[in-house]
């Protein structure tokens, strides 16, 4: 039988792990993802001396990913104390010179934080993951859940932070969906892993789409890149390296074989980094390359006939302007909701603009989340994410990041600030 991917949990002594080395050194798999399971949710440590000798020195140079948390983290590399996000990157980077190729530090025990935040090193570049903390006693078994998530995305051809991504929603969905469910009576319990197969419509919206992914939403101007001398595709990666987490190619005047052949070299540079492409009022585009969705507005083609052509697992977004185009979304099947102009913007022509209490109407009207739009840029990001409303996710960008010299500067920029506002927020 072909192996895709092997994932290791509890190794209970160090016989075992010497057989795991072996075996894997004769038996080589594309993908190693070592689960190091050694602190109990108490505190115990269940791997003496010895083991963690075999992890250090036998498994961790083998693996692809190592998925401590921070207590593991820590008996790890001797013990140090972990209390910050910057103590868990350093960690990531002293665990990654043990030689495994990417390590994943797990946040969800980390004292007053209120996201769950993970921190993803590649050896090159760090990612801080977030997703919402949910409050249940049904933790049992979270993190055995992520390594295998991330495994079977892996085996089913994703890149490893895009599987790391896929795996974190998963989880962050399961915990929601089983707040309430009460099984056993120990202090923790377990959480329902097929929460899918039982909640119809509404946990394939929440699975197509993770909320979090619209915090920095960059929408693409072939004029713009053109006039900087860039592609599109060069445009699109410098975004994603600057902190965009979904992206959007809007091209209004390409020609459709050149939107396609665009569309396919950002598509491939988004799954490398786990970024959702949506494409902007074209399905056929959007199919033709298998993008991951796309966004319409009220004069282009109605939600409900873009979910028919592109099923049940693509994104779709739309934009609105009004409370009652914010339920009409809803009804027709859209996963998310852009709303704007905020401001006023040169971007698109005759666009009225609903300014931040048009904003906040729109957003108190829709159960889906939303994405502001119009004229946003570092000077006034702050004031839209301060609003004050929970499903107002974030906030989407055209010329403050593509009509400047450097699209990963600017960026940059912009997320630096996002990420003080929603922290103010909280
Ligand atoms: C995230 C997001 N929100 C709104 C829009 C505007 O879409 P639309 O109203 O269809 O206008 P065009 O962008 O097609 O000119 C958007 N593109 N993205
Ligand atoms: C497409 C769109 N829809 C409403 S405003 C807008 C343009 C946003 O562009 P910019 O961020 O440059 O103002
Ligand atoms: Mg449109």
């Amino acid at each position: 039988m072909h192996v895709d991917v092997v994932k290791t949990g509890m190794l209970p002594s160090l016989g075992i792990v010497k057989v795991l080395h072996k075996s894997l050194r004769e038996y080589p798999v594309p993908a190693l993802v070592v689960d190091p399971v050694m602190v109990s949710t108490s505190g115990d440590v269940l791997a003496g001396p010895s083991i963690l000798a075999g992890f250090r020195n036998e498994l961790l140079p083998m693996a692809d990913l190592v998925t401590p948390n921070i207590k593991e983290a820590s008996v790890l590399l001797g013990g140090v104390q972990l209390e910050s996000v910057s103590d868990m990157r350093s960690a990531a980077k002293l665990i990654h010179d043990m030689g495994p190729r990417n390590v994943l530090v797990k946040g969800g025990h980390l004292p007053d934080s209120l996201d769950a935040i993970d921190v993803f090193f590649d050896g090159e570049s760090f990612h801080e993951l977030h997703s919402s903390r949910i409050k249940t006693r049904n933790t049992h078994g979270t993190g055995c859940t992520l390594a295998s998530c991330i495994a079977a995305e892996l085996a089913k051809g994703s890149s490893m932070l895009s599987a790391v991504k896929d795996a974190k929603h998963f989880i962050e969905t399961a915990l929601a969906y089983s707040r309430d469910i009460i099984i056993g009576k120990g202090a923790q319990g377990p959480f329902d892993h097929h929460f899918r197969l039982k909640n119809g419509q509404s946990s394939c919206r929440l699975d197509r789409l993770n909320p979090n992914d619209l915090l920095l939403y960059a929408v693409t101007d072939s004029g713009m890149n053109r006039k900087w001398g860039r592609s599109i595709a060069d445009a699109v990666k410098s975004s994603i390296e600057g902190g965009a987490t979904i992206i959007q190619l809007r091209e209004k005047d390409a020609e459709t074989r050149e939107f396609l052949e665009a569309a396919k070299a950002c598509l491939e540079i988004c799954r490398l980094h786990g970024v959702p492409l949506l494409i902007n009022d074209r399905i056929d585009v959007a199919l033709a390359c298998d993008a991951d969705g796309v966004h319409v507005g009220q004069s282009d083609m109605p939600a409900h006939v873009a979910r028919s052509l592109l099923g049940p697992e693509k994104i779709i977004g739309v934009s609105c302007k009004t409370p009652e185009q914010a339920q009409q979304a809803w009804i027709d099947g859209a996963d998310y909701i852009g709303s704007g102009g905020v401001y006023p913007t040169n971007t698109k022509e005759n666009n009225r603009t609903i300014g931040l209490d048009g904003l906040r109407t729109v957003c108190l009207a829709s159960k889906l989340p939303v994405v502001a739009i119009g004229g946003i840029g570092t000077s006034n990001v702050r004031a839209v994410m301060e609003i004050g409303v929970p499903n107002l996710k974030g906030v989407a960008v055209v010329s403050a990041l593509f009509d400047r010299e450097c699209v990963l500067t600017e960026t940059r920029k912009l997320h630096a600030v996002i990420m003080e506002a929603t922290s103010l927020v909280k």
